[in-house]
């Protein structure tokens, strides 16, 4: 599936064929991809997929083996500053100094970044009800997402990078975090990129999604163009049949008797009129979600 610009203007990130070993392990396999400037991108694979892998090459912790990173047109590596000062970070470990009050982490990390926003991160604090007074080392679980959280939000950065963000979290905190990527992407301009496998999630919330599995791209499209291109289609056939006749695109079939249901990689005018030439009639048509469409991908 192609990876075509929503605009014109220039990629946030590009990565051009990444490959990254651990010893015998490959990580990254011949990995391109190109996050658009703007809205929200999902990256999605199960464990071990290389999610964590690939955004520790944004940000420039990993070296390339081979193949090239650019993050905002700069080499993130040589340019650690300029890349690093413009990008917010919540790791999947959320890994804060445990020993400091929340109030210490937070006067700890505006040093960093000149375009701290002191009253927004009061904002966040107080939205997020969490106690300057505290130590990171007895917050909740939920309660250490929303701090690292308000660290990786509060210098307003032009790319937000969160790792695994709702990994073993509540509801309420998981809409926090939600809130705070659609609060981000709410500034014109400013691009979200996060990894999870909570697919209904990403749908709920991603533009473009790119979705990678033992190390390769399988497929990065926006939202609509997957919708677009993978259809549910039901199709009555003139009397019953012992196999699903073979459907152009199709996944996979189930049903029985007239009526087989298929779940296909294809546009609906090309479904009806493959379903025309078959003889039969098209009476249900939806697209996959895509939980359904990774399913499919990752077991073919
Ligand atoms: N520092 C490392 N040393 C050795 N192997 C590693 C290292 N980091 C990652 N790997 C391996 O590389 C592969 C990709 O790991 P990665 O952490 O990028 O996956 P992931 O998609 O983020 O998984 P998860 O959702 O489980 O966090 C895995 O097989 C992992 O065991």
């Amino acid at each position: 599936m192609s990876d075509s610009f929503p605009s014109a203007a220039p990629p946030i990130v590009e990565l051009h064929r990444i490959t990254r070993h651990f010893g015998r392990k490959v990580a990254l396999d011949d990995v391109s991809l190109t996050i658009p400037r703007g809205g929200v991108f999902g990256l999605i694979g199960g464990n071990g997929a290389g999610k964590t892998t690939l955004i520790k090459h944004v940000l420039g912790l990993f070296k390339a083996q081979s193949g090239t990173v650019r993050v905002f047109g700069l080499d993130p590596i040589e340019n650690a500053v300029g890349v690093l000062g413009r990008i917010g970070y919540l790791s999947e470990e959320r890994d804060l100094p445990d020993w400091m009050r929340v109030s210490e982490l937070i006067r700890y990390t505006q040093a960093f970044y000149p375009a701290w926003d002191p009253r927004y991160a009061e904002e966040l604090r107080e939205a997020f009800d969490l106690d300057p007074l505290t130590k990171v080392r007895n917050l909740s679980r939920g309660q250490r997402a929303r701090a690292g959280l308000l660290v990786a939000l509060a210098h307003r950065p032009d790319l937000l990078v969160l790792d695994e963000p709702s990994s073993g979290l509540d509801p309420v905190v998981r809409r926090d975090i939600l809130g705070a990527i659609i609060r981000t992407i709410a500034e014109e301009g400013r691009t979200v990129l996060f990894s999870s496998h909570l697919l209904d999630e990403v749908e709920r919330v991603a533009d473009r999604v790119a979705m990678i599995h033992q190390g390769r791209i399988l497929m990065s499209a926006s939202m609509d163009e997957i919708h677009d291109t993978h259809r549910r289609v039901t199709l009555r056939f003139e009397g019953p049949l012992p196999a699903a006749p073979s459907l152009v695109g199709s996944l996979s079939a189930s049903g029985q008797g007239a009526e087989w249901t298929y779940l296909c990689g294809g546009e609906s005018l090309q479904l009806r009129r493959a379903a025309e030439a078959l003889g039969a009639k098209v009476v249900d048509e939806a697209a996959l979600s895509l939980d359904e469409v990774f399913l499919n991908r990752v077991s073919r």
